[in-house]
């Protein structure tokens, strides 16, 4: 389990106060928050009302046009509701100036964002300036941010964005939106532009940043991998800005609200939930250990003695060399030295994921487990996994408790008058009015295009795709809002 989620009950209680390491987060509260960007389409967000705990990571997921930037940018204002309010720390944002509300949020966007003309110490220092910080202590504070983003400051600090590599700038980016010591983080996308592996550096990074600072972060992400890693909650959005879930990713991939959510989450949602706990974490099974080297006939006597059927041949260092089943070792005079490389060997920090992976990989139904210089620490097996997961559902149960509100009421909608049909708001209205706007948005991309949308016709179409196939289901019950409040064990 990542350090995150070892730390979720608690994050919910952080009190929103300096402490040694600098401000710790705050809440976010958005109540009733809508915005409609064109006055005859359906909203982007529907009366949204969302409780972030101070302290917490909270992921927005969905598919593509659902309102995950609309909800994150409505939050630090790069975007106004058309109605409803944002409170930060119970503080209505519309009631900060500029410079309050730079001091209170972060902003971190794909590839940093950083100004290109500007050295790594002016971007990152851009805030403390406009805030009116004296050179020597934002050159402080540059320093201790690139300390705090793995960056060496001689090195890095008088670069320009051109001269460091994507993970480089991303990072810069992070250390920019945390320099003024913001209790909140808002990211959009923040590891979208980096490769895979890069990506999960960066991700680790985050969360030993968080484990260390306790800011609130909000993060809007693509890939639900990411935000099961890093949330300690997942709000999962449906068009419009609808809620379709908002709780504990154990939750979610153990107890999927409704079939959109299970649909988003694809196959293999059981799989996703080993990638939450690690080898570290759960017991080991310790297998009959024999030397390399040592007479067959011995390790024979050993694993009877034991009532085993295999062995793991160790070195001196009790590195494992090969494991033997009774019919291989009965066939042998002396123990195998020679390392068989075809051995599944995973290290203790792997995720149950990875264990199963080489599991699956070699055909077999346990994996040694190794930790520093590659000791045998024991064997994890199949059956260990499925016991893992029984108890991940335990625990989700568990979560449910703590699990911040979140419902959508969507404001009265008007539908057309010579639409031929009568009625306001309804669930089966809505759905109606939707699907027909997709359709006409399918057809005519180039109309959002002209409303400023850069991505266009690719969201239409997505977006028409989805709400096509889930109200064309026809599964009423499916509301979010009412699938939360059906739910009886949510506060
Ligand atoms: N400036 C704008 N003018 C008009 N419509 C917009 C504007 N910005 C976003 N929209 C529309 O609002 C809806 C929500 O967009 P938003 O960018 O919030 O979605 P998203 O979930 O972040 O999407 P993505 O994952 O593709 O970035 C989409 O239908 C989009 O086309």
């Amino acid at each position: 389990m990542s350090e995150n989620h070892r730390t979720a009950s608690t994050a919910s209680e952080a009190p929103g106060t300096e402490h040694d390491s600098g401000t710790q987060g705050v809440s976010i509260t958005l109540e009733g928050i809508t915005k409609r960007y064109d006055s005859g389409k359906p909203p982007a967000v529907d009366g949204l009302n969302m409780e972030i705990p101070a302290g917490s990571i909270v992921m927005f997921c969905g598919p593509s046009g659902c309102g995950k930037t609309t909800t994150l940018k409505m939050i630090n204002r790069l975007i106004e509701p058309s109605s409803g309010r944002v409170l930060i720390d119970g503080e209505d944002v519309t009631d900060l100036d500029a410079d309050r509300l730079r001091r209170r949020l972060g902003y971190v966007i794909q590839a940093g964002g950083l100004f290109p003309h500007m050295t790594v110490a002016k971007n990152i220092g851009l805030v403390p300036r406009m805030l009116g910080w004296d050179a020597s202590r934002i050159r402080a504070r540059v320093d201790e941010l690139l300390e705090l983003v793995s960056l060496d400051p001689a090195t890095y600090r008088d670069r320009f964005p051109r001269e460091l590599s994507g993970g480089q700038q991303q990072r810069v980016g992070v250390a920019r939106a945390l320099a003024a010591d913001p209790p909140v983080l808002l990211m959009d996308e923040p590891f979208g532009a980096v490769d895979p592996i890069t990506r999960q550096r960066l991700q680790d990074e985050l969360i030993a940043i968080h484990s260390e600072l306790k800011k609130t972060i909000v993060c809007v992400t693509h890939d639900f991998d990411e935000a099961v890693k890093l949330g300690d909650w997942i709000v999962i959005f449906r068009e419009g800005g609808i809620l379709a879930q908002y709780d504990s990713p154990e939750r979610i991939l153990a107890q999927p609200a409704n079939s959109f959510v299970e649909d988003f989450m694809g196959a293999g949602a059981g799989l996703k939930q080993l990638s939450l706990s690690r080898l570290d974490d759960v017991e080991l099974t310790e297998p009959v250990r024999v030397r390399a080297g040592a007479p067959a006939a011995e390790a024979v006597e050993t694993m009877r003695a034991a009532g085993e059927d295999y062995v793991v041949v160790v070195d001196d260092q009790d590195r494992p060399v090969d494991w033997l089943i009774a019919s291989q070792l009965e066939r042998l005079e002396t123990l195998p030295t020679q390392v068989n490389e075809d051995l599944p060997v995973v290290y203790n920090r792997a995720s149950l994921n990875d264990a199963l992976d080489s599991m699956l990989v070699t055909t077999t139904s346990s994996a040694i487990v190794v930790g520093k210089r590659r000791q045998m620490l024991g064997l994890v097996t199949v059956d260990t996994i499925m016991d893992v997961i029984s108890g991940l559902n335990g625990r989700a149960h568990d979560t449910a408790a703590e699990a911040p509100l979140g419902q959508n009421e969507p404001e009265e909608f008007e539908i057309p008058e010579d639409d031929g049909r009568t009625g306001r708001n309804t669930d089966e209205a809505i759905a109606a009015k939707q699907r027909e706007d997709s359709t006409a948005d399918t057809g005519d991309a180039g109309d959002d295009t002209a409303a400023g949308d850069p991505a266009g016709g690719a969201i239409a179409d997505d977006t028409a795709g989805n709400t096509t196939g889930d109200t064309a289901a026809g599964e009423p019950d499916d509301r979010p809002a009412g699938a939360h409040r059906a739910d009886g064990d949510r506060p």
